[in-house]
């Protein structure tokens, strides 16, 4: 079929392929994008009504896209979504973890000796961490390396709070909780390069530009893969599909939950994969004000008391990249997953008393609301991966091995180096496609 460029390239030696994708996340389209430009005959099967996965850009306010999945680039440098971000068009704005106000338990603005003590607990807490890393080779969680070497039970309550920000600010990262986190490896990943870019017209515009022109269905679910040697057959919840190849990139969390079988089973190095690496959760809240209210930087931050370990610690100002008097508040792992139990107005109220604490009780009642709930996503089952405590690196490449040469997979999981975020899954379904393409 076709041989006229970039659009309709020509198949390699193999011939053109039938391909299922089975997910149209940066990952699933990202590979489809790659397998119809050689000219292969792909399908994407979705079981949501919309494109994207975990990118999700919400139009519920006019004229202000928020995005509910991924916000950032995170390092714009040798990235490629900065690519891809240009070919779309796609306007972003520089965000600074440097810009951050930071406040105590107690709403006052951290300054002076405090601020130093803030900073001294920050990097105490990395150098336990990495020196754990270098000395040690029998795995522990990150609660329990930090807390040793900063001998946890002699401190007093504010250096307490302190320190449980540094480990809460893992979970805002990496998703897990830190009970749950390898020490050993849970910064296996790449280091980023570059600032961090955010999309003011939200992040959709990318999956919407890789998704153009390619054949998706929506609203199909995948219950069933089968292969042999001669094909796959991919069954949703409403047909069955022939191909030569399978993508599966479903979210690590959806492959835990056993919502979707293979036949014959996947083999035993990958089922151990799937079930010892972790996903964590990470939730934003954003909140809608008449006016701003806040400090002028691009990031505040919050110490709570111990007791309230990880509720409402970082916030970004939506107003800054948009114009928007909105606040964006992000809660992790366990205290994440709690308030997914609760009522939306249950959330905000907690988030009011946090920002009342902060910036007195006469601050104004916020005018709308969107929150995320990622863990109880049936087509998530949480934000992200990380690697948990039992798991190693190499688990990650286990999850990407193709099988019987029919079966491939990819998503953000899948990556070794850059898993959990966007670029990471985009090059992941790149693999898998050149394993198709040759
Ligand atoms: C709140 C949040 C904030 C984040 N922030 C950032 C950030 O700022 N920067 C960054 O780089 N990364 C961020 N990430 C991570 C990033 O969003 C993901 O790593 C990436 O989008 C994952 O892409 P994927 O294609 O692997 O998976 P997904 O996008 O999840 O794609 C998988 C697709 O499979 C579909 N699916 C599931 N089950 C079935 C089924 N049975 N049948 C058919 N289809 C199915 C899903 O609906 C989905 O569309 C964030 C994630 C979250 C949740």
């Amino acid at each position: 079929d076709s041989a006229d460029g970039e659009e309709n390239g020509t198949p390699g030696r193999s011939g053109r392929q039938k391909v299922i994708v089975v997910g149209a996340g940066i990952s699933g389209l990202g590979a489809a994008r790659h397998l119809a430009d050689k000219g292969h005959d792909v399908s994407v099967l979705e079981a949501r009504d919309r494109i994207g996965g975990r990118i999700w850009t919400s139009q519920q306010w006019s004229g202000t896209p928020l995005d509910l999945g991924a916000s950032w680039i995170h390092g714009i440098d040798g990235n490629p979504i900065t690519d891809l971000a240009k070919k779309a068009g796609a306007k972003t704005v520089v965000t600074d973890l440097e810009s951050a106000t930071d406040y105590l338990a107690g709403g006052q603005e951290l300054e002076g000796a405090q601020a130093q003590a803030f900073e001294r607990w920050q990097k105490a807490t990395a150098n336990a961490l990495s020196a754990f890393q270098k000395k040690d080779d029998e795995d522990a969680s990150i609660r329990s390396v930090v807390q040793n070497a900063v001998g946890w039970s002699r401190l007093s309550d504010s250096d307490k709070a302190m320190v449980s920000y540094a480990l809460n600010d893992y979970e805002h990262e990496y998703s897990g909780s830190v009970d749950q986190m390898s020490a050993l490896y849970f910064d296996d990943d790449a280091k980023i390069k570059g600032k961090d870019v955010l999309f003011p017209g939200g992040y959709q515009q990318i999956t919407d530009h890789l998704a153009k022109g390619l054949s998706v269905q929506t609203g199909q679910v995948v219950k069933r893969i089968d292969w042999t040697s001669a094909g796959v057959t991919v069954t949703t919840d409403k047909n069955a599909f022939q191909a030569d190849h399978v993508v599966v990139t479903l979210p690590l969390g959806v492959l835990q939950s056993g919502a979707v079988t293979f036949g014959p089973g996947l083999p035993q190095a990958k089922t151990t994969a799937i079930g010892k690496l972790g996903v964590g959760v990470l939730n934003k809240c954003y909140l809608r004000f008449p006016k701003v209210f806040w400090a002028n930087t691009d990031w505040l931050q919050y110490v709570p008391n111990v007791d309230k370990y990880g509720q409402w610690a970082q916030w970004v100002n939506v107003a800054r990249p948009t114009g928007q008097p909105v606040l964006l508040g992000f809660n992790a792992a366990d205290f994440g997953r709690t308030i997914e139990n609760w009522s939306d107005t249950q959330i905000v109220d907690s988030a009011m008393a946090t920002l009342r604490t902060i910036y007195g009780s006469n601050i104004p009642a916020p005018t709308d609301h969107q929150i995320t709930r990622w863990a109880s996503d049936p087509y998530a089952h949480g934000s992200y991966s990380f690697t948990k405590l039992g798991a190693t690196s190499d688990m990650r490449d286990q999850l990407a091995a193709s099988v019987d040469g029919r079966v491939h997979f990819a998503g953000e999981a899948t990556d070794r180096k850059d898993y959990a975020t966007v670029h990471g899954a985009y090059r992941s379904g790149l693999q898998a496609a050149k394993k198709i393409t040759g």
